[in-house]
């Protein structure tokens, strides 16, 4: 059964006139999918993910959520259900607790605080001071602190951009294993779409991957398969790339 589909999704380059940044991207997210989107930079990948959040319009296509169109949802509503972390995240003003409690209020869901605390020390924040303002905290704390403000809105699809670029090797395994719980444990089945340029956690965290290379999803496949045995060229010189880098940088 399929969640969220994407029909032919098309967005033109900003910049040059008529020139599509990507083309026809057709792919369906199942509840329980856990995808990594992958693919070298500037193919798009956070455009499709901010299209998917319609913070973005798309140029040609259509996405559906629960088999209705995108425009017969109202952006609030399309919200709840579907959760997008940004790479650099936007804090609200005010304190952190401000920041936990605004988005389930305006979502005119109750603030569950435990479940907040809980969250909060699962991620190495446990001993941050709620009445500290957001904007004060580093980069990686406030990548956490969106993160779990998404979290609390409790949606069926998390869309998470490089949301562990700035956090050291033991957040990032944190952060992670939160994300792992938080989708076995839930009451009701739970998919995210998740850029990374990390293949150690792309293998780790997804059971399905999306292949973006040349203005178009070249390849969607389960995570083994696709690591093990890609089927394009491109995916191949990808990962040969990222085996490049990992012994220039071990
Ligand atoms: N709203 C937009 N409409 C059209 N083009 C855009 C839009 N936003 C960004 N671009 C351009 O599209 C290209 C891809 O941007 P995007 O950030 O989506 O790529 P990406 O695959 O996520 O890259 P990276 O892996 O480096 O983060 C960039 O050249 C950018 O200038």
């Amino acid at each position: 059964m399929s969640l969220l589909q994407l029909n032919k999704v098309s967005k033109y380059k900003f910049d040059e006139e008529k020139e599509w940044l990507f083309r026809d991207i057709t792919a369906d997210i199942s509840p329980e999918d856990h995808i990594v989107l992958i693919g070298g930079s500037g193919q798009g990948k956070s455009t499709l993910l901010r299209i998917i959040a319609r913070l973005e319009r798309l140029d040609d296509g259509g996405i559906c959520l629960e088999g209705k169109a995108s425009k017969e949802w109202k952006p609030q509503s399309w919200r709840k259900k579907v959760s997008y972390v940004a790479q650099k995240p936007v804090m609200l003003t005010g304190s952190i607790k401000n920041n936990l409690r605004t988005v389930s209020l305006l979502h005119d869901r109750p603030f569950e605080e435990e479940l907040a605390r809980r969250y909060m020390e699962a991620v190495g924040l446990g001993q941050l001071d709620w009445g500290k303002n957001a904007v004060d905290l580093s980069g990686g704390e406030q990548q956490r602190l969106a993160l779990i403000r998404s979290l609390m809105l409790n949606p069926d699809i998390l869309l998470l951009d490089e949301i562990t670029s700035s956090l050291d090797p033991g957040s990032k395994h944190a952060v992670e294993q939160l994300l792992l719980e938080w989708v076995s444990e839930a009451s009701s089945p739970k998919a995210y779409l998740w850029i990374t340029h990390d293949v150690e956690q792309a293998r780790a965290i997804s059971n399905q991957v999306w292949f973006m290379a040349e203005g178009c999803l070249l390849e969607k496949g389960e995570t083994t398969a696709f690591f093990e045995h890609p089927n394009t060229k491109q995916a191949k010189q990808f990962m040969s790339g990222l085996q490049t880098e990992v012994v220039k940088h071990p």
